[in-house]
């Protein structure tokens, strides 16, 4: 396999930690640079718990873009500053691999529009698990047949964005096989503003932050006598690492904009 040189921005983080991880012992990617808001000037190895690596660490990312040749950008980051790497990335002919969640809706076409004119690759997935891949698949098809269905999606207090990608994108599937339809009493009424959750063609999604968790989503139907509910869990960031290295790999090969992991499995 050619070698692939990535860089990774969020490198401290509970995800980019464990991308820095799976890239230094993946025998075809090399680590060449990290994107950091603090520690320009230093090295990956001068982290706490990272690995012994020399690559640099640059604080302002069109510098690192500049100084250092890359294949592949890896970003974990927030909402607004994956969204802005991700198209500094492809202004400066480098494939992002988009981890980072909570991009509106605008922004994705922004961004797929971008990657039509610049002719490269892009991989942004809401969830890099392949059990949440599989979940969220198995959701469709259930609401074929049962379009009664509620989402309730669990995570960790630091998470800034809700609802998760991962529920936004299931929902956004399961509204390909679904017709808009009001979920629950046709003169139901919140007496405390909220209490039904986000609503997504009558589809409600739910969005618990606690301490402790780290990624789950139930998938819940019910209909005459029976209910259906498809769950998976994350219980460690290893889990999303599967999805990393598979969009790595991919992104070198295309020149199509894809959003969802699904549109990468066979
Ligand atoms: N697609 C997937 O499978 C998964 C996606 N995520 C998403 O990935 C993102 C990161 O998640 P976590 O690692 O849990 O968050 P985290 O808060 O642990 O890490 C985010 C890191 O980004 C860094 N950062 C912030 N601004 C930056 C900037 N301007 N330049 C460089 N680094 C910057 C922070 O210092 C922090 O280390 C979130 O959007 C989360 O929703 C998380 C888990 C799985
Ligand atoms: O922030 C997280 O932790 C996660 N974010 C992604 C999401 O918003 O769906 C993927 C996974 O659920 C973990």
């Amino acid at each position: 396999m050619t070698n692939t040189s990535v860089i990774v921005a969020g490198p401290r983080g509970k995800m980019g930690r464990e991308a820095v991880k799976m890239i230094h012992n993946t025998e075809h990617f090399t680590l060449v640079a990290c994107v950091d808001h603090k520690n320009g000037g230093l090295k990956v190895k001068d982290l706490d718990g990272l690995p012994d690596i020399e690559a640099p660490i640059f604080e302002d990312i069109e510098q690192c873009f500049n100084e250092v040749k890359a294949d592949v950008l890896v970003d974990l980051t927030t909402p607004e500053f994956g969204y802005k790497h991700t198209k500094l990335a492809l202004e400066n002919g480098i494939r992002p691999v988009v981890g980072t969640t909570g991009f509106t809706k605008e922004q994705l076409q922004e961004l797929e529009q971008l990657t039509e004119e610049k002719e490269l690759g892009v991989v942004i997935a809401p969830n890099f698990a392949l059990g949440a891949v599989l979940m969220m698949q198995f959701s469709k098809w259930a609401a074929k047949y049962f379009p009664d269905v509620e989402i309730i999606e669990r995570h960790h207090d630091q998470k800034l964005d809700a609802p998760s990608g991962t529920a936004v994108k299931t929902a956004e599937l399961i509204q390909e096989v679904r017709d808009k339809k009001p979920q629950g009493h046709e003169n139901e009424k919140e007496t405390l503003e909220g209490a039904r959750g986000a609503d997504v063609d009558g589809m409600h999604i739910h969005s618990v932050r606690l301490p402790g968790l780290v990624a789950h989503q139930e998938v819940m139907f019910g209909s005459s006598g029976e209910t259906l509910t498809i769950k998976h869990d994350s219980i460690n960031r290893e889990s999303f690492m599967t999805g990393v290295k598979l969009s790595i790999e991919k992104v070198m090969e295309l020149n199509a904009f894809i959003y969802g992991l699904e549109n990468l499995l066979e």
